[in-house]
């Protein structure tokens, strides 16, 4: 499992491995040793290296640094307003095998060396970095030094992805045993660069003690239920879904989510249209079915048929109680049921209704998605916590698996597991594409895959067919590229 540790876990993982058998001081030395490595990947032999320390273990890590690269013929400087704090025994440890002078904080500038390690401050980042601290990461910030990061760039929560008080820009980032959410969310990801995981001999076996909830979106994490077409199945058992199409002039974006649903493995796929709309509609579809659909009474008739067994509303579906009743139409009809855009905002101020809607019939797969500003109109402005926690209670809330749409896109149950996307390319954020995600979502339930998993997929299809167009994407091209994404899937089984 791809799974990633909180920094509260990840003390957990360490304090597991040290009770079961190395030290914490062999840890220490061997995360030590793995930051040494990625310097000497890119600084010269004999080369200024300035290693700057807090008073904590990721002080501790720096020593250990420092002593390192001495001894591989560096020149090193280190930076540290203290000796390391008596608490951290480990850091202490390294502080008296490094032997060497500290310079205060105030005297590090960008003369002192080119290549900067920052161990000021990694896990036990406890509140916001002032004083002699913060100027120095404003100094190396403007600075042209290339700057490795021990654990996490310092300032940067862990657990967040939020800076807090100042926080430096790191080159390279090199963690331990798992990434932490804080290296996937935003802004902490900008702040990693490169991220190198190191092996510092903590064993997988504590991640069944530790019982991780959040993992990185990556085929590991769903693979296992990805419903690759099998031999011997015919198209009406790979599922059949149906997509709800906006009026005359808004019909683009829902045939946008049926192609994504057709192409991601939906056997049938159906473009349910209001009546005016059917013409426009007809003279675009080939694959797609299309039928007509009036209202609510049409859909109920629509999915009285149980082999249609997901629907998706929202793209272009327009505001106001005609989408409500649509939507609840939907979620009384026992299809799975992606809801996307207007079926969300239409809810804003009622979304307990909704919520209602969904939990009354709880086994049925639910899967919201929205972007931030439906998430906000949904869920009220003022969410506490990371983006992480948010997607987490508002799932709980909803009885849904939801979809928080972005760069660090996260896809939360409400049982509490939570995947953080990756790999999506700027360019995806372009008109339409959400309504293809919609769809490759629908396509996925479709084919009987777990709501939580069929969420995560489709948010990782879709990054990947984002960085399969390339730059100059427009959403039509999301469905095409879609074959040779699912073929490299394939082939990786
Ligand atoms: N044995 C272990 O637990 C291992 C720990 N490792 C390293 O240890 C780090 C965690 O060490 P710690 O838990 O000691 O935590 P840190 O070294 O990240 O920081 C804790 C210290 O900083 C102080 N502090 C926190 N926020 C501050 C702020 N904003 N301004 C001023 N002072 C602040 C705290 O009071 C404490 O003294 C990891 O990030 C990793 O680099 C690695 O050596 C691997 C093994
Ligand atoms: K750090």
């Amino acid at each position: 499992m791809p799974a990633l540790l909180t920094p509260i876990e990840m003390a957990e993982a360490d304090r597991l491995t040290i009770a079961a058998g190395p030290s914490g001081q062999v840890l220490m030395a061997r995360a030590g040793l793995a930051v040494a490595d990625a310097v000497s990947r890119s600084a010269p032999l004999g080369g200024r290296v300035a290693v700057i320390c807090g008073p904590g273990n990721n002080g501790g890590d720096g020593y250990v640094v420092a002593r390192i690269l001495r001894h591989r013929g560096y020149r090193l400087t280190v930076f540290a307003d203290a000796p390391p704090d008596s608490r951290a025994a480990d850091a202490a440890a390294a502080f008296a095998e490094w032997q060497g002078p500290i310079e205060p904080l105030s005297e590090w500038s960008d003369a002192s060396a080119g290549i900067v390690v920052d161990a000021l401050y990694g896990a036990g980042l406890s509140r916001d970095i002032g004083g002699a601290a913060a100027e120095l990461i404003a100094r190396l910030n403007a600075s042209a030094c290339r700057v490795v990061a021990v654990d996490i760039p310092s300032g940067i929560d862990g657990a967040t992805g939020q800076p807090r008080g100042a926080a430096v820009k790191a080159h390279e980032t090199v963690t331990f045993y798992r990434r932490k959410p804080g290296h996937l969310l935003l802004p902490g990801r900008l702040h990693c660069g490169t991220i190198r995981v190191a092996d510092i001999g903590i064993s997988d076996d504590v991640l069944q003690a530790i019982g991780p909830k959040t993992f990185v979106n990556e085929p590991a994490l769903w693979r296992g239920l990805f419903p690759f077409p099998r031999i011997a199945a015919h198209k009406y058992d790979r599922g059949h879904a149906v997509v709800v199409s906006g009026g005359l002039t808004q019909t683009g974006a829902a045939r946008l989510a049926a192609r994504g649903a057709l192409r991601a493995g939906a056997g049938l796929v159906t473009l349910a249209s209001p009546p005016e709309a059917l013409s426009v509609n007809a003279a675009h579809l080939t694959a797609i079915m299309l039928m007509r659909m009036d209202g609510v009474t049409g859909l109920s008739e629509i999915l009285a048929d149980q082999r249609r067994n997901a629907v998706c509303l929202g793209p272009a579906l327009g505001l106001g109680e005609a989408t409500r009743g649509l939507v609840a139409e939907a979620l009384a009809s026992g299809a799975a049921t992606v809801l996307d855009a207007d079926a969300l905002t239409s809810f804003a101020g009622e979304a307990d209704k909704l919520f209602a809607g969904i939990k009354a019939w709880a086994e049925r797969p639910v899967v919201l998605t929205p972007h931030a500003g439906e998430f906000g109109r949904l869920f009220g402005p003022d969410q506490a916590g990371s983006k992480l926690e948010a997607a987490r209670s508002a799932a709980a809330r909803a009885g849904a698996v939801v979809v928080l749409k972005g760069p660090d896109t996260v896809v939360a149950a409400p049982d509490g597991r939570a995947a953080i996307a990756a790999n999506a390319p700027p360019w995806l954020a372009t008109a339409g594409s959400g309504d293809v995600l919609a769809g490759i979502v629908t396509g996925l339930l479709a084919a009987r895959m777990p709501a939580f998993e069929a969420a995560a997929a489709g948010v990782w299809l879709h990054g990947e067919a984002g960085l399969a167009a390339g730059i100059g994407l427009i959403a039509e091209d999301l469905p095409e590229v879609l074959p040779g994404v699912l073929k490299a899937l394939r082939a990786a089984e």
